[in-house]
């Protein structure tokens, strides 16, 4: 029997409610962060477009004079000749939309940018509070109204998800009983191994969409909590029948930010409706949907185009508005998938009553979201060549292209719908890649890159710190002072506690002399520990008491066990064999 210089009172409780999660656990992975590149003092002034119903532009009209956009710098926009900037008929015609709402509803203009209330509490945690740092970040304006897409507008390329691994099942109490077989021994078997997390990668995953709703799995992100080891794993010479077993670890968790990272060696850019999922479509096996209204494409597409033995990976992207790095239109949404292409198909649509004015404008946001993406070598495809008009006015671009500096080289007239001029693209698109070298590979190191469970690493007893904190309150004890609470900090030792299954009372008599022969006791002592003082390890507190006996700590546990109407487990009797001796 050991007898202890000081003990606790078990009057341990959990010191955090367990409901209450941690906002983030797990350090943010390099490459996964949330976009925020908005802009201070935008070049462009532009105002919130409603998109019109589908299938109906043919049947609206401008009824108000499209933004007047002051662009400054841009090359090739159409103020840099000193003339206003031509109207563009596919935002004239969203900006008609707009207005005539505004008139018909006789109030501010819809705004479609912002998210239902719905949708917000959807986005909640499970502890019903809306992660920190999307407020930290300006994303949860001061109303409490989330600025967002309409849901069938987004792309779902960016998810935040609650993750928690599996606890480890508890360990179990038995003894093997068996005619014939005296004093079997123990044979509680251990709990089972908690279930671990894990991302799975899947190629045919172009959109987040599904992490609205339910957690999928792949890489490990967390690992599941250690069994709980039954009383035969106790068995020693020193106790042939141990009657206590551990309780299951739990497992992690945690917030996590998943980023869908498009890789695609070239993005095919341009004003809504230009042609480009028609491209994609000739050039390769994709099948995106093509209509002829803007923002039929409003996730990104991929494809891969075979010829002359190369492989070449396109991206079509959801059309450009002016205004789109500030988030206009699908702007963040997906322009970062276009800064992460190598090359760069510029779509202009022949069609159009302003094609160098589009070319310009385009140009413009992507040099404001970053400028980067406007050095990215790019080849400008006059589409739509088979209509009349657009074939017209061919030779006029084009040369209004040069005088705006555009290598003669890398325009090309095409029609995606006759496929007239695709080769000749694709076949200068693929020279640029080729003359660019091999895309460099870009390893990513993160916690996410584990693709098997680690090796355990079995923290220390002794590695632990003890914080003292005096609490307001009146003077009592030995040394006449307030009340302090000590806090033992070690990974060790808040595993410990929680694994320690208070129901039994040969489990608080291991965790006392754990703590005993560790040194935290005598620890505690030379730091002036006194009778009432608070110690936490862990999740769990105790009280301390000097009254070192066993006899006076079984009925600290029993009183403690009552009181939280918790029922007492182990031994039927309790104490077997000759009772203690009482101090
Ligand atoms: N005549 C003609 N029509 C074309 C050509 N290319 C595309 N179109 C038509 O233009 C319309 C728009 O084509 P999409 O490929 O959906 O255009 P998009 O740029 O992907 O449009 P968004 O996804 O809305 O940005 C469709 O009706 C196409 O049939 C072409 O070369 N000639
Ligand atoms: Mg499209």
């Amino acid at each position: 029997m050991h007898s202890f210089e000081g003990g606790f009172s078990m009057s341990h409780r959990l010191h955090l409610p367990q409901h209450q999660l941690p906002q983030v656990l797990l350090p943010p992975a390099p490459g996964v962060r949330r976009c925020s590149r908005r802009r201070e003092a935008p070049i462009c002034t532009a105002t919130p477009l409603s998109a019109p119903p589908r299938g109906t532009e043919q049947q609206l009209s401008p009824q108000a004079p499209p933004p007047q956009s002051e662009p400054s710098t841009a090359a090739g926009s159409a103020s840099s000749s000193g003339q206003p900037p031509k109207a563009k008929d596919w935002s004239a015609r969203l900006l008609s939309v707009a207005n005539k709402r505004r008139q018909e509803t006789k109030g501010p203009a819809p705004d479609i940018f912002a998210g239902s209330g719905r949708k917000q509490q959807k986005l909640r945690g499970p502890d019903g509070l809306v992660p920190e740092e999307l407020a930290e970040e300006g994303e949860v304006p001061e109303g409490g109204r989330r600025k967002r897409l309409p849901a069938e507008m987004r792309c779902f390329d960016t998810a935040r998800i609650y993750i928690k691994a599996g606890n480890g099942g508890d360990g179990c109490v038995a003894f093997r009983r068996e005619k014939f077989v005296d004093n079997g021994g123990p044979a509680g078997g251990n709990g089972g191994r908690g279930g671990n997390v894990w991302a799975v990668a899947d190629e045919q995953l172009n959109s987040l969409f599904g992490f609205r709703s339910k957690v999928g799995d792949r890489a490990l992100l967390l690992v599941g909590g250690r069994p709980g080891r039954g009383n035969e794993s106790f068995k020693t010479h020193q106790n042939n029948a141990p009657a206590f077993a551990e309780s299951g670890e739990e497992g992690g968790e945690a917030w996590v930010d998943l980023e869908l990272k498009l890789v695609a060696d070239v993005g095919i850019i341009g004003v809504p409706n230009a042609g480009k999922s028609t491209l994609l479509s000739v050039i390769s096996a994709a099948r995106p949907k093509i209509a002829n209204y803007p923002f039929t494409t409003l996730v990104p597409n991929l494809g891969v185009c075979a010829q002359d033995f190369k492989t070449t990976v396109f991206a079509d992207v959801p059309g450009l508005l002016e205004g789109a790095h500030e988030g206009l239109g699908l702007g963040h949404e997906f322009l970062r998938h276009v800064s992460r292409c190598r090359a760069l198909v510029h779509i202009i649509d022949g069609s159009s009553p302003d094609p160098v004015g589009d070319w310009g404008a385009i140009n413009l946001e992507l040099e404001l979201f970053n400028p980067a993406i406007k050095d990215k070598p790019q080849v400008i495809a006059y589409n739509k060549i088979d209509l009349p008009d657009s074939g017209e006015f061919w030779e006029d671009v084009r040369e209004e292209l040069v005088a705006k500096g555009v290598d003669p080289n890398s325009i090309f007239p095409m029609s995606a719908a006759t496929g007239q001029g695709i080769s000749e693209l694709v076949r200068a698109v693929r020279g640029l890649l080729d003359a660019m070298g091999p895309a460099k590979v870009e390893a990513e190191t993160d916690a996410l890159n584990l693709t098997r469970v680690p090796p355990r690493r079995d923290a220390r007893l002794d590695d632990y710190t003890i914080e003292v904190e005096e609490v307001p309150g009146k003077s009592t004890g030995p040394q006449a002072r307030p009340p302090r609470v000590y806090y033992v900090d070690g990974e060790a030792f808040a595993k410990f506690a929680q694994m320690t299954n208070w129901s039994y009372w040969e489990a608080v008599r291991r965790f006392q002399r754990v703590l005993e022969v560790s040194g935290v006791n005598a620890s505690l002592k030379s730091r002036g520990i006194q009778e009432g003082d608070t110690v936490v390890i862990g999740d769990t507190d105790f009280e301390w008491s000097d009254d070192q006996s066993e006899g006076a700590m079984y009925d600290a546990w029993e009183a403690d066990m009552r009181a939280r109407g918790q029922a007492r487990q182990g031994a039927a009797k309790w104490p077997r064999g000759p009772p203690l001796k009482r101090s």
